[in-house]
Order: C-alpha cells, then structure tokens, then sequence
C-alpha cells in the first residue's frame, strides 16, 4: 500500500532549483553580469513556480504542467530589458520583488481559503509565505518608488536584511512543510487503520471504538443508540456460483446502497466477512426497525450490475438498542447477534428486533 504526500516532487524541486539560482547570480564576476542575473533570477522565480505548483497539488487542486514556466518567461524578457537601460539596478529589484511576492501569496491563498484537518501546518506555512510577501512588497516599494537612486548604504543594508530574511525564510518553511507533510500522514494512517480496504467503510477496530463512544453518551444523556447487524443471505452460494470478484462486487455494492439509506451521522462499518454493522445515534427500537427495512428493501429491489448480467441477493438484519443504564458493548451486540440468528431462521430477507 502506498501513503504519499502530493506536491513533495515540486517542493523538492522548487528548493533545488531556487538553491542553485545562487550559482549563477554568485558568478557575476566571472560571467557577463547579464547573462548571470538573467539566469539566476529566471532559475529562482522557476523555483518558487514549482514551490506554488507544489501547493496547488498539496491541497488536490489541478495543476497544468508549463504553468511553472510563466515565472520564469515573463521574468526573461523584463530583466533583459533592464540592462538595456545600463542595468537599473533598483527597478530590477523593485520588479524581482513584486513578482516574487505574487509567486509566495499565490501558495498562501491556496492553504488559507482550505480549512481541513491539516490546519495548523497549513496556517505555519501561509503565514511564513505571507511575511516573505510583506517583505518583498516593502523592498518593492522601496526601490520602485524611491525618487532618487538609493545611495550606498541603503543598497548594502538590503541585501544585507535580503540575505537574513531568505535565510529565515528557507528555515521555517521546510519546517511548516515538514510538519504539513507529517499531519497529512498522520491523518492518512489513521483512516487506513479505521478502514475496511475492499468496501473502504469502517471497520471492526473502528466500529468498537464508535460504538463505544456511543454507550458512554448515551450513559450521560440518556439517548441510546440502536444497533443493525446486518448479514447478505446466502453469500457462501454466491461465491460458489458467480465467484469471489463478484462476491467482492457484492460486499461494495451492498455498502453503497445501505449507505444512501442512512443519516449522516449514523456509521455503517464491516465487521468481518459478509457481517456489517449500522450503529444509529439516539434512535428507537422502532426507527431502528424502520432504517434496516428500508435497507433490506433497497438491497431486494436493486441487483448489482456484473459482467454477467444483473445479480439479486438480499440481507437479513436483527436490530436492538442499548437500553441498559449501564449499557455494555458486548450485551448490546449479543442481542443483536440471536435477533439476526432469529432473522436467518424466520427464512432471511427480514429484519428481526430484539
Ligand atoms: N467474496 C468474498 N467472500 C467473502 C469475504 N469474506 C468472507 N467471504 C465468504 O463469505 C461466505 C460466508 O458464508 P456463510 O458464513 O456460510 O454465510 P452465508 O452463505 O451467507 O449463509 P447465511 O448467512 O446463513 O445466509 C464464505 O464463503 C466466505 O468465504 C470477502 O471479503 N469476499
């Protein structure tokens, strides 16, 4: 099985490339000064293209492949331009720095208009993109808009904080990706631990653990919660006859039907084989009967589409709620379990409570 983050390749690539601009533009003095800021500037907005593009994937939005390349060929002919006008050092600088704070806010919109479980990454992330925007916007304004060509010190202390702030930067980025990338596996892991891999509803681990959860408020509020357990009729003579592949056809099947017949708050899990279990917050015996007749009913009226034509099969359920003061997982499920067993003998495709 395979757990990836999506958008590592980008970053990767983004660091690497935006690390090696350093090269060209630290060779200025052995190359044509033009061909090396070119170059490096040109290297460094491709790096943060694919630091953006890197985002974009992250978050699951689409990313087209040249987009990584807008960057880098509108910054091309710009700064050529510029040293064309003798190198005018300051609004090179005030374009570099615009473009680079657009190429940072764009990541950080991405993250902060998602809200998901991935949050405080996430948040790490924008708001260390955000501040290397605000500094780029005040280097921006500071070159683009300063009437006179900044003097000597002002030209020094720029690169001077310039050379701080991305030192800065770079370090607590790579320590909001890594804390992005760590949550995301953390929530990755977490719902394959929980998770039935045929049908992908929960599964017997995580079913305990609802139900559970379930007992103990129930035990404060008083509303219990009911129980399906809900068994496919016959599945051994389906396997044997149709085969295994359509078996498994079968069990996603019954999930997705049962599924749409079911509140949002109710959990249908697999307990094993071809068993489930609907776990129904506050709900009545009665209203229990109810939702397990309407899934044996929607199971009975809707084959499954298979290669070889359409298949029928239909379920038996017993149904009970915890109505114990002290309810107790076990109690509650054993009852269920000789409800079902009580269905399976009635002749199945029916729903016993109990
Ligand atoms: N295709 C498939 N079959 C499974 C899976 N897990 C268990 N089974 C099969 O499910 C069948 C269960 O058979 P039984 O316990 O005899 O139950 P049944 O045939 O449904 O009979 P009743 O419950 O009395 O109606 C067995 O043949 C198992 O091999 C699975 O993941 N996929």
């Amino acid at each position: 099985m395979k757990i990836s983050v999506h958008g590592i390749k980008h970053w990767a690539w983004g660091f690497a490339i935006a690390g090696s601009s350093g090269f060209p533009l630290a060779a200025r003095g052995m190359l044509n000064p033009a061909l090396s800021v070119v170059l490096g500037n040109c290297m460094l907005m491709l790096g943060y293209s694919f630091i953006w593009t890197g985002m974009r994937q992250f978050v699951g939005a689409p990313v087209r492949k040249w987009w990584v390349l807008v960057a880098p060929l509108l910054a091309l002919p710009v700064l050529s331009l510029f040293f064309l006008d003798d190198g005018n050092v300051p609004g090179r600088i005030a374009f570099l720095s615009t473009l680079i704070a657009g190429l940072s806010a764009l990541p950080a919109w991405e993250l902060l208009r998602r809200n998901d479980e991935r949050r405080l990454g996430q948040r790490w992330v924008a708001w260390i993109l955000l501040a290397h925007v605000g500094f780029n916007v005040c280097r921006a304004a500071y070159y683009g808009f300063s009437t006179s060509v900044p003097d000597a010190y002002a030209l020094a202390a720029f690169p001077t904080a310039t050379g701080v702030e991305a030192f800065l930067y770079m370090i607590f980025l790579v320590l909001g990706l890594i804390i992005m990338m760590s949550n995301t596996l953390q929530m990755e892991l977490n719902r394959l631990a929980s998770r039935d891999p045929l049908t992908d509803t929960y599964n017997r681990r995580a079913f305990h653990e609802m139900f559970e959860r379930e007992l103990s408020n129930a035990e404060r509020t008083g509303r219990q919660p009911a129980l399906l357990l809900i068994d496919i009729d016959n599945f051994k003579q389906l396997n044997d006859k149709h085969g295994h592949a359509v078996g498994d056809l079968a069990l996603k099947h019954f999930v997705t039907h049962a599924g749409l017949c079911l509140r949002s708050q109710d959990v249908l899990a697999r307990f094993g084989g071809e068993e489930f279990v609907v776990v129904l917050p506050e709900c009545s015996l009665h209203a229990a009967h109810v939702v397990a007749e309407r899934i044996r009913t929607r199971i009975a009226t809707h084959p499954m589409s298979t290669a070889n034509g359409d298949i029928s099969f239909t379920v038996s359920t017993g149904a009970t709620t915890a109505i114990a003061k002290a309810p107790d997982l076990k109690e509650v499920f054993d009852r269920a379990d000789a409800a079902l067993y009580q269905a399976k003998m009635s002749g199945r495709n029916c729903t016993v409570t109990a």
